[in-house]
């Protein structure tokens, strides 16, 4: 388990490049400065930013060894974890969908900021976005998984690899759903939250129907 801010900015500085990590220390200063303005994430982790934030959101590139066609974040509100992962991964087409004005216009400034050409904001409810192809769907703390799968079928396809930060919810999400289309999807152990679990699978959600 990575239990330290030093251990997980250790963690993620090992799988990114010195370039990408300055623009996560950027990352990490707009953010607290932001969120004076704007409540992006509950005042309580700010002085945890790399485990809580950053650490939990890179840990999902464990699934995800290489770039993959188009990685589309539901609900990036603050920025996670799409922001980390266009930040880690400069190769990584990536599209953070977030329907409140105030988060979008943040997301649109940090993107430029901290000049992010692979990241692009989708600044609407995740119901108007136009149809496309999804790589990756990542989603934290968005919707329950059951809306969650229905809101986002139409991205996915066969090859779509789907990495969801549950907390302790997850195994219990997964047991839920129809028995059917429980196979697509397991559950993996979080590495910042020894309570948290990710619902991890791969597949389109429709053709599992
Ligand atoms: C609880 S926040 C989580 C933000 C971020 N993923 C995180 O973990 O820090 C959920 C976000 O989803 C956005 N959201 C909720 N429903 C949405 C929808 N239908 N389309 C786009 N964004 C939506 C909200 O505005 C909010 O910013």
């Amino acid at each position: 388990m990575i239990a330290t801010e030093e251990e997980a900015r250790e963690f993620v500085s090992q799988q990114c490049s010195g370039e990408s990590l300055k623009r996560l220390d950027q990352l990490v200063g707009a953010l607290k400065e932001e969120n004076s303005q704007q409540n992006l994430v509950a005042k309580s982790s700010l002085e945890q930013i790399w485990l809580r934030h950053i650490a939990d959101s890179a840990q999902l590139l464990r699934w995800v060894s290489e770039p993959r066609g188009i990685w589309m974040d539901l609900g990036a509100g603050a920025g996670f974890p799409g922001l980390v992962i266009a930040a880690m991964r400069p190769q990584q087409a990536v599209i953070l969908v977030e329907s409140r004005k105030r988060r979008i216009e943040w997301l649109q400034r940090v993107t430029h900021d901290l000049g992010l050409d692979n990241c692009r904001v989708e600044g609407r409810r995740l119901e108007q976005v136009d149809d496309l192809e999804a790589g990756v769907i990542s989603a934290r703390a968005f919707a329950p998984l059951d809306r969650l799968l229905r809101l986002s079928a139409r991205f996915s396809t066969s090859s779509t690899q789907w990495v969801l930060p549950k907390g302790r919810s997850a195994e219990q999400e997964v047991q839920a759903l129809p028995r059917r289309y429980r196979r697509m999807f397991h559950v993996e152990q979080s590495l910042t939250d020894a309570e948290a679990g990710i619902i991890v699978g791969k597949g389109n959600w429709k053709g599992s129907k």
